[in-house]
């Protein structure tokens, strides 16, 4: 696997492969690479010819006293991880190499209301540094493909919003959430839990399921949603929000949507664990839509 930092080589070296008609799928990540960055990476490899992975913490998308500095960087032990899944090239550039100018003065990309509540209601232009990197890498790599996770699954819904709006042809596939065997979504951040709350964080996506059960059992979704949140906050989390959205993330509303997304955030101590499921409703009786 070939490592580049620099983009002029990144651009020569695609360009070879572009040249000899190889299809080019990208993995855009923040590193310390866990078995959910490598699913992404196996899809990639099934997907294309050529399998680029970027590893670069963004500063642009973390907001004052966000873990920019603290974030986990582990290089040799990433490379070595994308080689053994038979990824072809890491570029891994500095923020220097990124953003020359600094900044303060970065032209930035912005995905108006799909960044705008859950994750983006409480880190507060998040989502436009995720739309600028990723707009920047899509420029420099011109991928085919683009993988990215649904445990993100707000970021997905932004990235495919930028790429329809950019006319960017790109083909994004959201991969399946990696999760422990107890069910705790992997997750870099995860590292930033000691033993006890590490203990109690699968508590997170049990409620999430129970709450999916729940709703699917047709219990109303305000009280299916006021019960995940008391049974969380009982257990030690704060939570920051708990929402009902339809499939691509626009407002749910029970009488024209069936299927739709359970998305939670929580913290255990200054540690913030994002994590969703689909949900599945009965529709109410009465509700006037027929199907077939
Ligand atoms: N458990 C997972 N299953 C599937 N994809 C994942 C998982 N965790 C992260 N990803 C995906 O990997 C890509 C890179 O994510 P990132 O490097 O931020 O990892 P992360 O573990 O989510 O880190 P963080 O803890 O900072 O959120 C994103 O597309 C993200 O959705
Ligand atoms: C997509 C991404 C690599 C952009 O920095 C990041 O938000 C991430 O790791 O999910
Ligand atoms: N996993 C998405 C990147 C972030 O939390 O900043």
């Amino acid at each position: 696997m070939q490592t580049l930092h620099d983009i002029a080589p990144l651009r020569e070296t695609l360009q070879t492969h572009r040249m000899a008609g190889r299809r080019i799928a990208l993995v855009p990540t923040m590193g310390n690479l866990h078995a959910g960055h490598l699913a992404l990476v196996d899809r990639a490899r099934g997907l294309a010819d050529v399998v680029v992975a970027t590893l670069f913490v963004n500063p642009l998308q973390f907001g004052a006293g966000e873990d920019f500095g603290q974030y986990p960087r582990t290089l040799e032990s990433d490379r070595d991880k994308l080689a053994a899944h038979d990824c072809d090239l890491l570029f891994a550039p500095s923020v220097e190499t990124l953003y020359p100018d600094g900044l303060e003065t970065q032209t930035q990309v912005q995905v108006p209301d799909v960044s705008e509540g859950l994750c983006g209601g409480t880190r507060i232009g998040h989502f436009d540094g995720v739309a600028t990197v990723v707009s920047l890498l899509f420029h420099l790599v011109q991928p085919d493909i683009a993988c990215f996770g649904e445990k993100d699954f707000q970021q997905l819904a932004v990235i495919r919003k930028l790429v329809a709006d950019l006319h960017f042809p790109i083909e994004i596939v959201g991969v399946p959430t990696v999760r422990a065997e107890d069910g705790l979504a992997l997750s870099s951040r995860n590292g930033y839990l000691g033993d006890d709350d590490r203990a109690l964080a699968p508590a997170f996506h049990r409620e999430l399921s129970r709450c999916r059960d729940a709703l699917a059992s047709g219990r109303p979704p305000d009280a299916a949603l006021s019960e995940a949140r008391q049974a969380l906050q009982a257990s030690g989390f704060r939570v920051d929000y708990l929402e009902i959205r339809g499939p691509s993330l626009a407002p749910f509303d029970i009488a024209r949507h069936a299927e739709g997304r359970l998305l939670g955030a929580v913290y255990l101590g200054s540690t913030r664990l994002i994590d969703n499921v689909a949900v599945s409703l009965p529709r109410p009786t009465g509700s006037g839509i027929r199907h077939g």
